[in-house]
């Protein structure tokens, strides 16, 4: 069997080569942008991330039977080609709700500890209550936020209680922030979600954060609604043209990070075990490797603030002074993310 793997995927170097008796003869590491229908002629599996796109193109004449992207987004495989091909492909769901949840939490103490936003009984807005949705909508409550939570998928299938439609979000919400698929076209389409129109809705100057994909957020518009203060601030990890961002937009933008919400180790350690187990699932064989991510250099923190140790496990200021510096850099910033550890990981020590 030959497996091809995108070669900024942490913890897998090794593992298929090792797995019993239906050993994979040639496994073959390969930058993700730089997959071509060559490459993959001759693979049975890939084993891939979202800078990879898995189309018509890539894959016509290929003998690929089947695709395992560790990542939770899977709108770089076009799915409807993979049905038509007989390719069977898999996400991974949940991999990285933890890391952008810490993503989160770590922007809201920020907001309140350098921009002077109480957050104590401010509302905020969370479109798309999915595994990262619902983890951001937790601590929002935990944070002393009132919560308005807007998704229709979900409201449509569990019935309308519990939740909110856009326009109240417009027009309640200090905090807004996105945690949606990027869905192109459909009853559910998130593309542009956040337009001029809805820009021109908004009534209370809110704080803009998006975490989802870049083309869920019409970048100009969020640029002219900076400019024209119809929000007050804006924080983004996701950007259209990745990697070729809008630079306006990056020095507007309170937080500029390079889509690296979901980068912790934690997050990136259950990507790539969940991507192994169902590779061996697809294939019959049994999984015989456990993953765990490494465990941080420093354990304790000491500090006298809940606040300030959280923000010690994570503080988004330093990937965006990165980005800020070198926005040229955007994709090495990725491929050579630090450890970094999710709270649990850590003891506090307040005081
Ligand atoms: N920046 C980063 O590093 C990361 C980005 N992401 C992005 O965030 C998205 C959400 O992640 P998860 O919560 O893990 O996914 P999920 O699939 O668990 O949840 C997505 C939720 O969005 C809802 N939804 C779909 N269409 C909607 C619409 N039109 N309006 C409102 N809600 C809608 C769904 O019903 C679902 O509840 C991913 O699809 C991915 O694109 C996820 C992880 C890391
Ligand atoms: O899981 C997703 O969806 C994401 O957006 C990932 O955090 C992006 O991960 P990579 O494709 O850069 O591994």
């Amino acid at each position: 069997m030959r497996v091809i793997i995108d070669n900024k995927i942490p913890f897998i170097n090794g593992i298929i080569e090792s797995l019993g008796e239906e050993t994979p003869n040639e496994v073959i590491y390969v930058p993700g942008m730089k997959f071509t229908p060559e490459i993959v002629r001759d693979a049975d599996a890939l084993i891939i991330r979202t800078r990879t796109h898995c189309n018509r193109e890539l894959l016509e004449g290929s003998k690929v039977r089947f695709i395992a992207t560790a990542t939770i987004g899977f709108d770089h495989i076009d799915t409807d080609y993979c049905r038509e091909a007989g390719i069977s492909w898999t996400n991974a769901p949940g991999c990285n709700s933890g890391s952008v949840e810490q993503y989160i939490h770590s922007t809201l103490l920020l907001l309140e500890k350098v921009k002077g936003f109480v957050l104590k009984d401010k509302c905020i807005g969370v479109i798309g209550i999915g595994n990262v949705g619902s983890k951001v909508c937790r601590v929002a409550q935990e944070l002393g936020m009132r919560v308005l939570k807007n998704d229709p998928p979900r409201a449509d299938k569990e019935g309308k209680e519990g939740f909110t439609d856009l326009e109240t979000i417009t027009r309640e919400c200090d905090v807004i922030t996105f945690h949606t698929p990027l869905n192109k076209e459909g009853k559910y389409k998130t593309y542009h979600l956040a337009d001029r129109y809805f820009f021109d809705s908004l009534k209370k100057r809110p704080v803009v954060i998006n975490t989802s994909r870049g083309e869920v957020i019409e970048n100009n518009a969020l640029l002219s609604a900076l400019n024209n203060q119809l929000i007050n601030e804006a924080v983004i990890d996701v950007w259209e043209n990745e990697p070729d961002i809008n630079l306006d937009l990056l020095n507007k933008v309170f937080i500029g990070t390079p889509h690296i919400a979901g980068y912790s180790a934690d997050g990136k350690a259950n990507a790539t075990r969940m991507s192994l187990e169902s590779f061996c699932r697809f294939f019959g064989i049994s999984p015989n490797f456990e993953i765990n991510p490494p465990v941080p250099e420093i354990t304790e923190i000491i500090t006298p603030t809940e606040s300030d140790a959280y923000l010690q496990t994570y503080d988004p200021r330093k990937d965006s002074e990165a980005l800020k510096r070198h926005p040229e850099l955007f994709e090495q910033l990725r491929g050579d993310y630090p450890l970094r550890r999710e709270r649990n990981a850590f003891t506090f020590r307040i005081g």
